[in-house]
């Protein structure tokens, strides 16, 4: 078994600071790195994240803004958005030893090249062995020790298996797969289809409508998931339908909450990073490539669009000609 015994989070957000927790209580050595060295002064000092309320982040926990001493840690876990993870890999590259893993914890694709976040990372960082992280757990839980588990994929078993290792914890547990293409799909599609269970709830469209949606959703995702070759058990593991039930169920959900906003007509919060916004588009472009039939996440994307209404949305999902399911 490989021994790996420190852990840099990249990206100081929510996210990352939970999972640095995490690492803590795993039994690893943890730093976390801040792009900005007084966000990471501050973060060192108060042991508390303002992305994070109520959190107070072990003293184990190294805050630095030094990318090459970030560098130096057996695993890199890359916690910026999506959107932002190729900057992050592409700072850290030069610095870093090959054949280190680095394992995206990000939940999207990158808008413009359709990459997927282990993509972003060979690319950038060609040297590392990038593998994945996703699952259903809200950084809050992450943080107070809650228990939840997720899935962690790397083409090479041994390797996955050996991160899940020194990452998991007794409230954290990660299950390993080879599957990287099935965890990232998951991921990503999920936030989509979390804003259109958030319109739904913000329609006031009932609670059966919102399990139509929700299972509606998944079949989507999943065929999807099976053009690009993920496997079927990945797509119902916890990367998949697992993160897709809690994001489309919880007002702790960003993208749901959003969702619910859009629906009941306010302007969302855009403090907090929704990731569906900025996949929704993305999304729908793979899936017209793969020519994959994805209704409910090309109407979130035309909605966030100006295309179309909400209301001339639910209408055209609701008049599809009727079907067999599949
Ligand atoms: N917050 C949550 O509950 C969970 C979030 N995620 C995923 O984690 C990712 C990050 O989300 P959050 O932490 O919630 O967002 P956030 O908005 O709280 O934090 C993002 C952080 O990344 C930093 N950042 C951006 N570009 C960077 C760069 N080039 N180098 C270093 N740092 C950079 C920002 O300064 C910010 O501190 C998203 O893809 C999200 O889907 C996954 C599971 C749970
Ligand atoms: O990915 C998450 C939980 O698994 C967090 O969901 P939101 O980004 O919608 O808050």
């Amino acid at each position: 078994m490989a021994s790996f015994n420190s852990v840099a989070v990249i990206g100081a957000g929510a996210y990352g600071s939970a999972l640095a927790c995490a690492a803590v209580r795993a039994g690893r050595d943890v730093v976390l790195y801040a792009r900005s060295a007084e966000n990471a002064a501050q973060i060192q000092t108060t042991r508390r994240n303002p992305k994070l309320p109520g959190v107070s982040l072990d003293v184990g926990i190294g805050v630095t803004a030094d990318i090459v001493a970030a560098a130096q840690a057996d695993i890199i876990l890359l916690a910026t958005p999506a959107q932002n993870l190729r900057e992050a890999a592409t700072t850290l590259a030069p610095h870093l030893e090959p054949a280190t893993p680095v394992v995206a914890c990000a939940k999207g694709i990158e808008r413009g090249t359709h990459r997927f976040m282990t993509e972003v990372i060979a690319e950038t960082i060609p040297g590392a062995i990038p593998a994945i992280l996703s699952g259903p757990n809200f950084a809050d839980d992450l943080a107070r020790g809650l228990p939840t588990a997720v899935t962690l994929a790397a083409r090479d078993e041994r390797l996955a298996s050996d991160l899940v290792q020194a990452l998991g914890s007794a409230t954290f547990r990660p299950y390993h797969t080879t599957d990287v293409r099935g965890v990232e799909i998951g991921g990503a599609a999920k936030n989509v289809l979390a804003i259109a269970a958030g319109i739904v709830v913000g329609r006031q469209l009932g609670a059966s409508a919102l399990a139509a949606l929700t299972t509606r959703g998944f079949s989507e995702l999943a065929r999807l998931g099976r053009a690009c070759g993920a496997r079927s058990e990945t797509l119902a593991g916890l990367s998949g339908l697992g993160d897709l039930i809690l994001s489309c169920s919880s007002l702790q959900s960003r993208n749901f909450a959003f969702g619910i906003a859009l629906g009941r007509g306010e302007a969302p919060n855009r403090d907090k990073l929704a990731e569906g916004e900025f996949t929704a588009p993305v999304l729908i472009e793979l899936a017209a490539s793969q020519n994959v039939d994805m209704p409910v996440s090309n109407a979130v994307a035309a909605i966030l669009s100006g295309k179309v209404t909400i209301d001339a949305a639910i209408e055209g999902l609701l008049t599809r000609p009727f079907k067999a399911e599949e």
